[in-house]
């Protein structure tokens, strides 16, 4: 009988993990370091309501609504608050954004400001949140543009491509933080019994051969004929024999987190389905950077259809983008059929 083993062959807790990484980087302050840390916390704090969530006021909505237009659910605004609060006071930063506020949040005058800049998608995948399916928060960390003094707008709308880090949690049947500071991509779960994150996920790669496409296919007829047709390709209708399996959580952690581990393609394209957003759901700065940060360091790619996430210029803080993200090979093809297929 196999023995399960109680701890991987090596404890490597998160922080110390982050300590080493730093060490390949002789100037390096530890600010960095610190705020992973900080956000390590905040996760800690969150799971430890989404692990009890039918025991604690956290499910249903607050009743507000959030400059997305969407309905601001009770776990939305702790993980808001919790993340805010642990972040405000360190001087590490000197702005923050969110996808929950309308406006740039500012570093409160009584404290000091830093050389970084968090943008963040407190909680994802906030329809599931109710019915204990799997959900997370994103993060983007950039260094300020601006001198000193408070941050700006334009210290938060920058390029992918000017991530230092990045990463998210999943808050799923076990907790994970999977992040990268532009070493690897690693992930490590959290101990409940000790509170502790220890790497189980060290460098991940996003196997070559891809096995899910993730898509929520209800929306198809709103779809380009470019979008279709690569639907088609990926479920079959192709000279080289590929056939993915689909899956689809609607959370997009969950089944990004999914894909990178099994390989795959995670696709939320433009859609005609409301005319208010003619370039898909998902947020720029808050989800598709972060996450295409990752996607290229695990060996993948993600792309808006045309052009690599990382090389798009945001112009606003909640700017909405299509989102291709997985193997390269999956979403070059993606990016094949809608410039063959799609005018303009
Ligand atoms: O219900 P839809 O249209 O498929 O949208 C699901 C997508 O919306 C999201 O929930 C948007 O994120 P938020 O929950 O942070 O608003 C993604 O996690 C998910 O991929
Ligand atoms: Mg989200
Ligand atoms: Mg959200």
């Amino acid at each position: 009988m196999t023995e399960l083993r109680e701890f991987p062959n090596q404890i490597t807790t998160i922080e110390r993990f982050i300590l080493d990484q730093q060490r390949g980087f002789p100037d390096a302050t530890g600010t960095l370091t610190n705020l992973l840390y900080d956000l390590a916390l905040a996760a800690k704090i969150i799971a430890s309501r989404t692990t009890r969530a039918g025991l604690v006021d956290i499910l249903g909505s607050t009743g507000e609504q959030n400059v997305q237009g969407e309905e601001v659910q009770k776990l939305d605004r702790f993980a808001e608050r919790t993340i805010f609060r642990l972040n405000d006071h360190t001087g590490r930063l000197a702005v923050m954004a969110s996808e929950e506020e309308a406006d740039i949040i500012p570093i409160p005058e009584r404290f000091k400001t830093g050389k970084y800049v968090l943008l963040y998608d407190p909680l994802d995948g906030s329809s599931n949140i109710d019915f204990n399916v799997s959900v997370g928060t994103i993060f983007a960390i950039y260094r300020r543009k601006s001198q000193e003094g408070p941050g700006t707008l334009e210290d938060c709308l920058q390029k992918g491509r000017d991530l230092v880090a990045a990463g998210y949690i999943i808050y799923g049947s076990s907790t994970m933080m999977v992040y990268s500071t532009g070493q690897g991509v690693h992930g490590f779960t959290l101990d409940p019994s000790i509170g502790e994150f220890l790497l189980s996920h060290p460098n991940i790669r996003i196997p070559a051969r891809p096995k899910y496409y993730s898509v929520n296919q209800g929306y198809e007829r709103y779809w380009s004929e470019g979008v279709r047709r690569f639907t088609r390709w990926l479920q079959g209708e192709n000279e080289e024999g590929k056939e993915l399996s689909l899956r689809y959580i609607g959370s997009l952690v969950a089944d990004f987190h999914r894909n990178l581990l099994t390989g795959g393609i995670f696709y939320y394209p433009a859609d005609s389905k409301d005319p208010d957003k003619p370039h898909g759901k998902l947020r720029l700065l808050y989800e598709a950077a972060p996450l295409a940060f990752l996607a290229e360091q695990a060996g993948g790619y993600a792309s808006d259809g045309h052009r690599p996430i990382l090389d798009i210029q945001p112009q606003g803080l909640h700017q909405r983008t299509p989102l291709f993200i997985g193997n390269r090979s999956l979403v070059e093809k993606a990016e094949y059929f809608i410039r063959t297929y799609d005018q303009g």
